[in-house]
């Protein structure tokens, strides 16, 4: 397979804390790849080790054919990566935002203009070039986000949450764009809380603390384990784990 993102026994103690256990993928070029997993389960953690960010305790893995810990800088360079803080400077306008985050990817002149023009125009920030980012409401801020995120044209696109908090018309806009940039050949790893977003992922990954439980298709994942919806099999999964409510043997294909 052609893995623009790919990861083995992956894992990140903190202390004796074992956030992130032994997780293994395999994320096709030009996929979408949903991160699906309850509060606290290791999903930012295996994203910021992904990104370069922190270094794994063991394990391996490479983004774009770079090793996560000898080539974090490079991975940096190549992806676009957004946390679920945004990351934008409120007092700065639109604008600003983006001149900052042009210059840090070392983006000059005509080509820093003309790629803020084509953002601006994607993430329907047209006419709010001179506002400040503070004072945009949540939807807009996290299209200028993904706007900043984009600027160095990134064939890798990894999104930490990037809906939370954000109304549904909003939503739906953000992952239009998403889709868009798929289909010209972006990969993309997003973790999210919200079933119906996964349900549109190419592949998606249930992890549970530190654990990754499962990993396919949404249709190949619920036909296992004969469920209806994500949302069902999510419940199923963590239910299972714990030891409580119902469960049904046919998870048991389905659980790695
Ligand atoms: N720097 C750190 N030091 C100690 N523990 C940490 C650190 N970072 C994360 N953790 C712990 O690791 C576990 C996994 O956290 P992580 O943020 O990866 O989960 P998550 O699945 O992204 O959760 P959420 O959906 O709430 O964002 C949590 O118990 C968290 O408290």
């Amino acid at each position: 397979m052609n893995a623009a993102i790919s990861c083995k026994d992956l894992t990140k103690k903190f202390g004796s804390f074992t956030a992130v256990n032994q997780i293994s993928m395999e994320i096709p070029k030009g996929s979408i790849y949903g991160f699906l997993g309850p509060n606290g389960s290791g999903k930012s953690t295996t994203i910021r080790m992904l990104c370069g960010l922190i270094t794994p305790t063991s394990g391996t893995g490479t983004v774009l054919g770079y090793d996560i810990v000898k080539d974090a800088e490079k991975i940096k360079q190549r992806i676009g990566y957004m946390s679920q803080k945004f990351s934008l400077y409120e007092e700065l306008t639109v604008d600003e935002n983006l001149d900052f985050y042009a210059g840090i990817y070392g983006l000059k002149g005509n080509t820093a203009k003309e790629r803020k023009k084509e953002l601006i125009e994607m993430a329907g920030l047209t006419g709010r070039e001179k506002q400040r980012a503070g004072t945009l409401s949540g939807g807009w801020k996290q299209r200028l986000a993904l706007a900043c995120a984009l600027l160095h044209q990134p064939e890798v696109l990894i999104l930490d949450e990037p809906t939370a908090g954000v109304d549904p018309v909003s939503r739906r806009i953000f992952w239009n764009v998403i889709r868009d940039l798929a289909k010209q050949g972006m990969t993309v790893l997003v973790s999210t809380h919200y079933m119906d977003e996964a349900e549109t992922c190419d592949f998606v990954t249930f992890i549970y603390n530190g654990k990754l439980l499962a990993k396919g298709t949404p249709e190949e994942l619920k036909q296992q384990a004969e469920q209806q919806s994500l949302e069902d099999l999510f419940i199923l999964y963590v239910n299972a784990q714990n030891g409580k409510g119902e469960t049904n043997n046919a998870i048991d294909k389905t659980v790695i």
